[in-house]
């Protein structure tokens, strides 16, 4: 299974090293041709206001809005998941607007800005490893959306569908799971077209 990295800017080639460890193969996206060439997308962390900046200028937002639509799983980490989300808290503009979700960007403060944790996720069976940067926060979800993990009470992982978003860095841990449930979400996608 091809998934692609939206290669933009931010931690891409960490998710295509992911990928590749959890058995499929990652390939970096730099145009809206390529997404025709995948079963699913990875939106990386990074600096979500210059992703959503560089996704407008060459014409991401309707090509992945349109990706989505036809049932192609995407999954926005960190800044990915801000990008992905329907609404920001504060007077922020929204960017794709495909996860009925609000969400709250450097949610944690100055005191914990960067820490890592181990986080009972649902459909991953013992702690998932994750490190936080400077990460957001889902603030509030519709009722389509399924809430996968909570930490100190706040949602840091949830899936609506085919699109599933994470607070913090996956992708900076040897510990490859979420990348493999992703995956299964892309072969269960494929399986149905
Ligand atoms: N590690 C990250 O992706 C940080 C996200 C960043 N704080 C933002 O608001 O875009």
């Amino acid at each position: 299974m091809r998934i692609g990295v939206l290669a933009l800017q931010g931690a891409v080639a960490e998710h295509i090293r992911s990928i590749g460890l959890a058995g499929g193969e990652g390939v970096a996206v730099k145009t809206v041709e390529q997404l025709k060439e995948i079963g699913g997308l990875i939106l990386p962390g990074g600096e979500s206001t210059t992703i959503g900046k560089l996704m407008r200028k060459y014409g991401f937002i309707d090509a992945i809005r349109e990706f989505a639509g036809e049932g192609k799983p995407v999954f926005g980490t960190c800044a990915g998941m801000i990008v992905l989300a329907d609404k920001l808290e504060g007077a922020e503009e929204p960017h794709l607007r495909l996860m009925d979700m609000t969400v709250a960007r450097n949610a944690f403060g100055r005191q914990r800005e960067s820490f890592e944790t181990d986080l009972d996720v649902k459909g991953i069976d013992t702690p998932l490893r994750a490190v936080f940067i400077r990460a957001p926060l889902i603030k509030e979800v519709g009722s389509d959306v399924d809430v996968l993990c909570s930490y100190k009470d706040e949602i840091v992982t949830a899936r609506q569908g085919n699109l599933l978003a994470c607070s913090y860095h996956p992708e900076l841990t040897d510990d490859y799971r979420l990348h493999e449930y992703f995956l299964k979400m892309a072969e269960e996608a494929a399986a149905k077209h």
